[in-house]
């Protein structure tokens, strides 16, 4: 398969693109995808070139329509797989955010359903057929995340068929639960079959990694004595945890900017003698907002004496708004802020500044520099990385991390944060009330060995880990993990 040394190339497959397309007045726009897989994969970028193939989340049907979208995208070497927006819908929607994603998160009482069930396999067969058709033999291909785990199966197929044979890498973005929690879907044996179909498969904890050993097991009687490793089906597939970072770089230099040092002074001015709690998050359950500002109402009401003195800047980035789930917990939220700002607000100010929307990466990074406190509150959370970009904007006021032991970016910054369960209103409050008087000397430490960790775990490190072990399985196939 090619000598080694060769630059191999290298396809990149995520079912979001790094740029999402809208249609405004008839024009095609596009505009950068929320979330942090985005994040860590655009990390990439500086040190590894790749193309990119993934849904551009809009359905495009004129073929000279789709011609525009796939020249704008070019640029970012990135190449559109286009639905039909029904088939999207039940693959998106329905089975990956509404069926997939809660079990991932280790929610029980999932309904299973046929329809959204063969849309996901429809999606995944028509990113396999796309790949398939112009991957070059012995080229690494990496698949990310929950919405794809059947492609690496229906994609070794198809290059099989074509005489190809490519090394096939899967990343997990979120938590893998223990097998019980996947008795609820009939269908799982396909999904970790597909997932198996891997030559390496990468988690972002030690916890998830045995998880999903512990069920190939259980639940397939798949040889996994050897560790990090699996036997099936007379297949060898290498486990192991991948740490998904961030590029601090991109966070630095953007506080360097002038706009942005003016934008930190304005903010710094507007809120003299007063703390600041900034949260940063996905509007989605696993987020644990609700719980977020119920423990912060408990912090207002347990110290009535910090009132005008303390303030939450809560931005809940929209996310899924056509799941029906995601539109309730959208209003429910609306209504606990208003309580609280009702309970506690007075004529100098609201304790809760809650910002349903996106906001540009500038102002998110002078928000976290001005910020003396970032609380996360995941009920799971597959990594974080707003942990991680809020450490790369505290060099200065080393601010204190707040962060639930549900968070993957738990299982590695416990020493540097101060961990709670968000179920546990007192427990919150507390964790608030310390992060807001920890004695300097106790914040430096803390920043330092939180940032000695975020600018060790790049997200280019992740990337540069993950291809290098691929490409090892690639050049010696029969080799132990
Ligand atoms: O693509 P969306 O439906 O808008 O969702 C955004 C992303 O959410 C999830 O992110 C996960 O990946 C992050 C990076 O590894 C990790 O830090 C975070 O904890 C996870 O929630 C989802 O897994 C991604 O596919 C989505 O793009
Ligand atoms: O308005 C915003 C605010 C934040 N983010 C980014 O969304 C990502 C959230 O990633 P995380 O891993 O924390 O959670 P996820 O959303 O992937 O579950 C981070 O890179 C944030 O910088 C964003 O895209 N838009």
């Amino acid at each position: 398969m090619g000598s080694t040394d060769e630059k191999r190339n290298l396809t990149i497959v995520s079912n979001r693109l790094p740029l999402s397309v809208k249609r405004v007045d008839g024009a095609f726009q596009s505009s950068i995808s929320s979330g942090g897989l985005v994040t860590s994969l655009s990390g990439l970028t500086k040190s590894t070139k790749f193309q990119w193939f993934g849904w551009p989340g809009i359905e495009v049907k004129d073929p000279k329509d789709r011609e525009e979208v796939q020249k704008s995208l070019e640029a970012h070497n990135a190449i559109p797989i286009f639905l039909d927006s029904s088939l999207a819908h039940e693959h998106y929607n329905e089975f990956s955010n509404r069926i997939l994603w809660p079990i991932l998160h280790y929610q029980s009482g999932v309904v299973f359903d046929e329809t959204p069930w063969q849309a996901y396999r429809r999606v995944n067969e028509l990113f396999a057929d796309a790949i398939a058709e112009t991957a070059g033999s012995g080229s690494l291909i990496w698949v990310h995340d929950y919405h794809l785990m059947l492609l690496p199966e229906l994609l070794r197929d198809r290059l099989k068929q074509r005489g190809k044979s490519c090394a096939i890498g899967f990343s997990l973005h979120t938590p893998f639960p223990a097998g019980d929690f996947w008795r609820n879907l009939p269908v799982r044996k396909h999904l970790i079959e597909g997932m198996l179909s891997s030559d390496l498969i990468g988690f972002h904890t030690d916890e998830y990694k045995q998880n999903f050993i512990d069920t190939c097991a259980s639940l397939l009687n798949a040889r996994t004595e050897i560790p990090n490793q699996i036997q099936y089906k007379n297949r060898l597939v290498c486990i192991n945890k991948f740490i998904v970072g961030i590029d601090p770089d991109k966070f630095i230099d953007t506080l360097q900017k002038p706009d942005v040092q003016e934008r930190i002074r304005a903010l710094k001015a507007h809120y003299k003698g007063v703390k600041v709690i900034v949260g940063v998050d996905r509007l989605d359950h696993i987020k644990g907002l609700s719980q977020k500002l119920k423990g912060f109402d408990a912090f207002l009401d347990d110290h009535p004496e910090l009132q005008n003195k303390v303030v939450l800047i809560q931005v809940a980035v929209p996310s899924r708004e056509d799941v029906k789930e995601y539109q309730e917990l959208e209003t429910e939220l609306c209504t606990i802020a208003g309580k609280i700002n009702g309970k506690h607000a007075t004529p100098e100010g609201t304790p809760l500044l809650y910002m349903h929307r996106s906001v540009p990466f500038n102002e998110l990074t002078a928000l976290y520099s001005v910020a003396d406190v970032c609380l996360l509150t995941s009920t799971r959370d597959g990594m974080n990385l707003v942990a991680f970009e809020y450490v790369a904007c505290q060099e200065e006021r080393h601010g204190v991390l707040v962060l639930s032991e549900f968070a993957g970016a738990a299982s590695f910054m416990t020493n540097g944060s101060i961990p709670f369960h968000p179920a546990n209103k007192t427990e919150m409050s507390e964790a608030i009330f310390n992060a807001l008087n920890l004695d300097p000397a106790e914040r430096k430490a803390k920043y330092e060995y939180l940032r000695g960790f975020v600018n060790t775990n790049t997200s280019a490190k992740w990337g540069e880990t993950f291809i290098e072990k691929l490409s090892l399985r690639c050049r010696r196939p029969g080799e132990s993990c």
